[in-house]
């Protein structure tokens, strides 16, 4: 694995200087440029940040989400962070970056407002290349592409994000002493959506006492659906985190992990495909004080 280290020529930033100033907040994250956006005839309100393009290749690995939660730009600055550092830890000649497309993907998402989306992320010139993540499928790109390219529309990368999530578990169980078999271990899956029912379907048909499998998720017919589909159980989702379970496997939105959550949880492992898991770096640490190993997404 090759993890390039990226000097810093700035000098560091001052925490009021962060939290005052909109190039604090650049600086503060290394980020390149943000681009918010706004079109009056769909009513698209859009965020698309650039952290790092110096990977070697002008452009940016990419989330895209849409979900209401994630409108603060904090998260979505901290989502592009962790693609350059996903895309460094992998060795790849990417950069990384994510948008936000702001508004709750069941109701507001429409053709119209996607393609307005691809106008404005085909300013950035092909810095900015999407792939679709949380709120978005891969028919959303098609429509997206109509009007930016390129485009990751070839394929759904969930089911390889999914495998690689259930590598990342039977790791931390070796790291934990055990030899990495899931049978027997209880899962707790957070969100069952494009990474979430992949995962929760490979740990179902890994481990023969599948009842072990416990899923999440704030849209109920799609917990229902999950639950019913793998003979999981279901749980509320805000009693996630106070689960008995060997294993939290967050598969949604980011944060999961912080000072409120932190004494709640009941898990011994945490792996899961969200990105930016911890809601600070020093959580990681403070898990491990607590007995919890987490592992950075598995994806
Ligand atoms: N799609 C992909 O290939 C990859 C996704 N990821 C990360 O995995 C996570 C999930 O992404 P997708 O599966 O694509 O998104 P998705 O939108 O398909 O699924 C997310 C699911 O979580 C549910 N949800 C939202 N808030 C929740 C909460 N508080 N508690 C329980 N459920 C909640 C939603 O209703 C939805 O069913 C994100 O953090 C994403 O950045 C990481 C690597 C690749
Ligand atoms: C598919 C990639 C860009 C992704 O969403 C991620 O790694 O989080």
């Amino acid at each position: 694995m090759v993890c390039r280290p990226r000097p810093r020529e700035d000098p560091p930033v001052t925490a009021p200087e962060h939290a005052a100033t909109v190039f604090g907040r650049l600086r503060a994250d290394g980020t390149e440029q943000i681009l918010f956006s706004h079109d009056a005839r769909t009513g698209l309100r859009s965020v698309i940040v650039v952290h790092d393009t110096r990977s070697g290749r002008p452009w940016a690995a990419y989330g895209c989400t849409a979900a209401p939660t994630s409108t603060r730009l904090d998260d979505v600055a901290r989502r592009a962070r962790a693609m350059t550092l996903k895309a460094s830890a992998a060795g790849l000649d990417l950069g990384g970056g994510w948008s936000v497309v702001i508004g709750d993907p069941a109701r507001d998402k429409n053709k119209e407002l996607l393609r307005a989306h691809g106008r404005f992320i085909a300013t950035l010139g092909g810095r900015f290349v999407p792939v679709n993540d949380i709120g978005m499928t891969q028919a959303d790109l098609k429509v997206i592409g109509r009007e930016a390219a390129p485009v990751c529309d070839s394929g759904d990368p969930s089911s390889m994000t999914a495998l690689g999530v259930l590598e990342g578990i039977r790791a931390c169980l070796r790291a934990d002493g055990a030899d990495g078999a899931l049978a027997g271990v209880r899962v707790c899956v957070q969100g069952v959506g494009n990474v979430g029912t992949a995962l929760a379907g490979l740990l179902a048909a890994e481990s023969a006492e599948s009842a072990k499998l416990v899923v999440a998720d704030t849209d109920a017919a799609r917990a229902a659906d999950g639950a019913k589909l793998l003979g999981a159980r279901v749980v509320d989702p805000d009693a996630v985190v106070r689960t008995d379970c060997d294993v939290l496997a967050p598969g949604a939105m980011g944060a999961v992990v912080n000072d409120a959550t932190l004494p709640e949880l009941r898990c011994r492992i945490i792996a899961g495909g969200a990105n930016t898991v911890l809601a600070a770096p020093g959580h990681a640490a403070a898990s491990a004080d607590r007995g919890i190993l987490y592992a950075p997404t598995s994806a």
